[in-house]
């Protein structure tokens, strides 16, 4: 499990640990790590080019403190002072190996950039002239690594309130920072690097959290010997509808291939042909009118892809959501829940699995925000409708009250394609019926999702039916 914390978090842990080093040690280390880094990045340390945007506080430190090592290794290091004061130990230390100071015009011959304008103290969005210095290094031909975080970047929430420094690498200190997680953030950050300072037994418990492929396998159930069909998991699937077939074919397709050990679908007339037809393994019931008294008794339900918002879906949606197994509520289901909340008021647990745009109609809030603040709107709905949130997107969330967000590493752009979401809501249907908690239920069900995609994808655009196929492997890749 990678786990991230809030700026105030490692700030906390930061003064415990530093109360008990000798004071400036804890930066060394930070610098020491920065600069091995740097070192790997580039083809040869001696007559390399490096720039160091260097911000008022101790970002500024540790670059400056990384640029010096750099320099006493042979490379041209020139530091952009932009505040009013500079950590003046690290300048000196610069000074002293051969580093000097340079304009801005130092950025554009470059090979490397290292980004130490501000970090873990930054307040709001940048301001001159730390942002137009963000904007010149992205537009420089050279590698940019970001000290602890990219700055622009709010480290605690990934928000990036204006301009805002693209980084190749962020190497961070301490800890991960959950806005290197989170999108907008992470987008900025590039790979990340972590340089242990010793903080970890002064941390609290983690703000957020992303599931490894090792998490996730152990998290997974795995058939033993007594298994039977039963017992392995029956999720039941209200998907679907005369006029859209395809949703009820890639959920019961997500469901099937993530496991559940049988899959009950209930539909019309054409959904359920369509179904019949790409899975014979499916167990049918072809509905006359809005009743499932006769699907059969399931472990969990998948309610919503395709499924329509008129009185017959309303109807089927009512019922699934009386019952008292985890519901696992999609698309459609999600715009019935935004126009009658009391629907979603259950004593079983629920899982939702919004987009932005769902989202947004169920919580009032314009879906920008919630995409400019994925994490605080996850939890906000979390809390105010009682059920535990799947937030799509750029990066999924996952919030429980009182857990950590369980953010997603997995996931690939090309999976903004239409039916991916009905995929996944098959997939943490099957997960819910076998036991899983909503919270697990979601995360591994986008891990595993994501992961299909990247295989399906694998540079290309993907057509979701790639991604149910795609399922196998990537669970086997798990490990
Ligand atoms: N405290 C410690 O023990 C350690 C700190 N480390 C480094 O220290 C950093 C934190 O240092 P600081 O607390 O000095 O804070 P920062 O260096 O992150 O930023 C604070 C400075 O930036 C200015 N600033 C804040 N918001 C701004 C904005 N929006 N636009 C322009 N300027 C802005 C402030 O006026 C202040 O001078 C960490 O991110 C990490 O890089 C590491 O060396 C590890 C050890
Ligand atoms: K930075």
């Amino acid at each position: 499990m990678l786990t991230a914390y809030t700026a105030d978090q490692v700030r906390d842990a930061e003064r415990e640990l530093m109360a008990r080093v000798p004071e400036g040690s804890l930066m060394q280390i930070a610098a020491t790590g920065l600069a091995a880094v740097c070192a790997r990045l580039l083809p040869s340390v001696y007559g390399a080019r490096v720039a160091l945007l260097v911000g008022s506080g101790d970002n500024g430190g540790d670059a400056l403190y990384a640029g010096a090592r750099l320099a006493a290794r042979g490379a041209r290091v020139e530091a952009v002072l932009a505040g009013s004061r500079t950590h003046e130990a690290g300048l000196a230390a610069l000074l002293e190996h051969g580093g000097r100071i340079a304009d801005e015009s130092a950025l554009d011959a470059a090979d490397l950039i290292v980004d130490g304008l501000v970090g873990i103290g930054a307040t709001g969005a940048l301001r001159e002239p730390y942002a137009a210095l963000a904007r010149r290094a992205g537009e420089a031909d050279a590698l940019v690594v970001a000290v602890d975080v990219p700055s622009g970047v709010d480290a605690g929430t990934g928000e990036v309130a204006g301009a805002a420094v693209r980084a190749h690498v962020t190497v961070t200190m301490g800890a991960c920072k959950t806005g290197l997680l989170v999108d907008p953030g992470a987008g900025f950050a590039g790979a990340l690097e972590f340089v242990d300072i010793g903080l970890g037994p002064h941390l609290p418990d983690a703000d957020t959290g992303a599931l490894t492929g090792a998490d996730v396998a152990d998290l997974l159930p795995r058939p033993v010997a007594e298994s039977d069909k039963y017992r392995r998991g029956v999720v039941g699937i209200v998907a679907g509808s005369e006029s859209y077939t395809g949703a009820a074919v890639l959920a019961v397709g997500g469901a099937l291939r993530a496991g559940a050990g049988m899959v009950r679908y209930a539909g019309t007339s054409a959904p359920v042909a369509q179904v019949r037809a790409a899975w014979p393994e499916a167990v049918i019931t072809e509905l006359d009118g809005p009743d499932l008294g006769g699907v059969g008794r399931v472990q969990a339900w998948v309610l919503g892809p395709g499924l329509g918002t008129g009185g017959f879906a309303r109807e089927l949606a009512a019922q699934v959501l009386a019952s008292d197994v985890p519901v696992l509520v999609d698309a459609d289901a999600l715009t019935l829940a935004a126009g009658e909340r009391a629907l979603l008021r259950r004593t079983a647990p629920t899982l939702i699995t919004p987009h932005a745009g769902e989202l947004s109609r169920l919580i009032g809030v314009p879906g920008a925000r919630i995409e400019a603040a994925r994490l605080e709107h996850a939890r906000r709905a979390a809390a105010e409708l009682g059920v535990t949130v799947l937030l799509k997107g750029s990066t999924t969330v996952v919030a429980e009250e009182d857990r950590p967000v369980r953010v997603n590493r997995t996931g690939t752009p090309w999976l903004a394609t239409a039916g991916t979401g009905d995929v996944l809501a098959g997939v943490a249907g099957a997960l819910l019926a076998q036991g899983l908690s909503c919270y697990d239920a979601g995360s591994c069900a986008a891990y595993v999702h994501g992961v299909a995609g990247r295989l399906a994808a694998d540079g290309v655009p993907l057509v979701t039916t790639d991604v149910v196929a795609a399922i196998p492997e990537a669970i086997r890749s798990l490990g």
